[in-house]
């Protein structure tokens, strides 16, 4: 059975669905170019941790990880550390 785009979306008028329709595929979008950064990221920091633990150094620099959650705390707020934190996750691992 299909669903319509009234019962996809929740609107109850087929204008509301139509914004709606549109701008989840919008959504999608910037969700997949979101999606595609974080990876990017993941691998411009990989290069970083590689080469201080070859240096001998250790994978973690806890100084860098407090301004990178000030940068998004200040840019985002609370929810913005929140964040940063799942990001310095994803790029190093669990600490
Ligand atoms: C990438 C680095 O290494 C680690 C990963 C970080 C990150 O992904 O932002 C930040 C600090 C380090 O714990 C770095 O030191 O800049």
């Amino acid at each position: 059975m299909t669903a319509t785009a009234a019962e996809k979306t929740g609107a109850r008028t087929t204008e509301a669905a139509d914004v709606i329709t549109g701008a989840r595929e919008r959504i999608d979008a910037l969700d997949d170019r979101i999606i595609g950064l974080i990876q990017e990221r993941m691998a411009v920091s990989a290069v970083i941790q590689q080469a201080r633990i070859r240096s001998g150094g250790r994978r973690v620099n806890l100084s860098r990880e407090m301004e990178v959650l000030g940068h998004y705390r200040d840019a985002l707020g609370k929810p913005g550390t929140a964040l940063a934190m799942t990001l310095l996750e994803l790029c190093r691992g669990k600490i």
